[in-house]
């Protein structure tokens, strides 16, 4: 028996990469949406297209202080024979002109106002000098006006009900202009996504605390929270749980109680103590139970999840199998933890074919998606790139496809010599020479190493083989 438990632990088929995007992708959907006022609206996704409420600009408006000539008025002018047009009655409070442009006629007019009727071109104030004609205000212009001169054409950047901005898209301050111009006071977002993190490991200590022998302080929640943060979420901090079923299983119900999905880190891989892979382990076999209950009433069909073949342990033996006796209440926490998992429940892959983050694993408990990442601070890092920020960008209204990653290409400016199985993400400095963008690989790029995530600004994909990559060659980086 201890031997089926064991070699369960191993028993984790690696997926590609897009496959689990995919996977988490698909398992959530656009949240709920709320209205707010424009001036807090910078920074979240709009949750409705919206649309031009009227064209734009409204009105002819003046682009300079000047005068609003008709051109043909001014066709003969020069600087040894200027024009003189008569100065009609000033732009009123409002900047609207009581009257129009007449034939040898121009009204003064200021930055943005209406164009008078009669106008087609504004005369800069610096191109003219006022001067007298039969004792009355004239205004004397030296060069021919060529029509439209100065004056921004109504509708020529909106048309009434032409869009402004799609659902999904970030609200930056571009937007947020364009939203007040057209009288958008309240807008339509969706709202914050709440994502529980947990930091699993009894050597981690709350970043507060004093280093003490074997012990190290809880990054990874740090850096998942900043990311969440950034990606417009408002992460859930459930703090850091030893490694034993209870703690975390009582982390994780409180979790998917409170949040719309769970983040845990560390316990993934294969140790003794990795509860997390465990929990993975114990879904897993809840959906093959689930899938023996279906398969009862439906034929199996080639590709489907439940012909995958799995050890027929229940979730109490699994729980049981990495749990040390004597530090756990198992048995009630197994209890808990199967008491809470309702039938939708099911393990979405508990490998991945990548380097670093293999064994990050993701399920969908009782509707809600639970990401468990490496403990590994870079492997964390690369499974926030890969799998968290697109959930949390789709869970604020962006499309499948513009949620994943934006790549690029570079050249590689450092030999990468280590193959792997799996294809790897190795955190680069990016920057460009005569115009060709380079990566350069940062130093400190073991999944164990830190130093090298805050500098990086993307990640190079080097596919799977024995070589690696070479410098010069081409090669692929999702930007961060
Ligand atoms: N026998 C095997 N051992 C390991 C395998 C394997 O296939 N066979 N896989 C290795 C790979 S690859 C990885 S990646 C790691 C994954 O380990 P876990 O995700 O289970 O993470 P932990 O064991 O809990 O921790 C790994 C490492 O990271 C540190 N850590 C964990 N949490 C945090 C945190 N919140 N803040 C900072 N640092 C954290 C932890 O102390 C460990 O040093 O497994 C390999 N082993
Ligand atoms: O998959 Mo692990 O993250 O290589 O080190």
């Amino acid at each position: 028996m201890q031997q089926l438990h064991r070699a369960s632990r191993f028993n984790r088929r690696a997926i590609k990469v897009e496959q689990a995007t995919k996977l988490v992708l698909e398992s959530v959907a656009p949240g709920q949406q709320e209205m707010v006022p424009l001036w807090k609206a910078g920074g979240r996704r709009l949750a409705e297209s919206l649309c031009a409420t009227s064209d734009w600009p409204p009105f002819a408006r003046s682009g300079m202080d000047g005068y609003a000539v008709r051109s043909e008025d001014t066709l003969q002018a020069s600087p040894d024979s200027p024009v003189k047009l008569r100065v009609l009655n000033p732009v009123t409070a409002g900047g609207i002109a009581a009257g129009g442009v007449e034939l040898g006629s121009a009204i003064r007019i200021m930055t943005g106002g209406v164009v008078p009727c009669g106008a087609d071109a504004v005369v800069m104030l610096e191109q003219t000098t006022d001067v007298l004609l039969d004792g009355l205000a004239a205004v004397q212009v030296k060069q021919a006006a060529l029509p439209g001169q100065h004056i921004a054409q109504p509708g020529e950047e909106f048309r009434l009900g032409s869009l402004l901005a799609q659902s999904g898209t970030l609200i930056r301050p571009g937007h947020a202009a364009l939203l007040g111009t057209f009288g958008y006071a309240r807008v339509p977002v969706f709202t914050k996504p709440r994502i529980a993190v947990i930091a699993t490991g009894s050597e981690l200590i709350p970043v507060t605390a004093q280093l003490g022998a074997g012990l190290i302080r809880d990054s990874n929640s740090g850096m998942v929270a900043a990311m969440i943060e950034q990606s417009g979420g408002i992460p859930l901090q459930l703090g850091c749980k030893v490694d034993q079923v209870e703690a975390i299983v009582a982390a994780l119900v409180e979790a998917l109680d409170q949040a719309d999905i769970v983040i845990t880190t560390g316990g993934v891989s294969v140790g003794d103590h990795d509860v997390m892979a465990a929990v993975m382990r114990s879904i897993r076999n809840h959906d093959h139970d689930q899938s023996e209950i279906e398969a009862s009433a439906k034929p199996k069909t080639v590709g489907d999840h439940s012909t995958v073949s799995l050890p027929s342990e229940n979730l109490h033996s699994s729980v049981k199998e990495m749990a040390d006796p004597f530090q756990s209440n198992y048995e009630h926490s197994t209890k808990v933890l199967q008491a809470s998992l309702d039938p939708s429940t099911r393990l979405l892959f508990d490998k991945v074919a990548m380097r670093p983050g293999s064994p990050t694993s993701a399920a969908l408990v009782n509707g809600k998606l639970l990401v468990a990442l490496s403990g590994n601070p870079g492997a964390c890092f690369v499974g926030l790139e890969l799998f968290v920020r697109p959930v949390l960008l789709r869970l604020q209204g962006v499309s499948m496809e513009e949620a994943m990653p934006r790549t690029v290409t570079a050249i590689l400016d450092a030999d990468w010599d280590k193959g792997s199985p799996h294809e790897r993400f190795v955190r680069t400095r990016l920057y460009t020479a005569d115009s060709i963008l380079h990566a350069d690989p940062l130093a400190f790029n073991k999944s164990s190493m830190l130093a090298s995530i805050p500098d990086a600004d993307g990640l190079i994909r080097i596919p799977a083989g024995p070589r690696g990559a070479a410098k010069g060659e081409i090669v692929e980086v999702l930007l961060l």
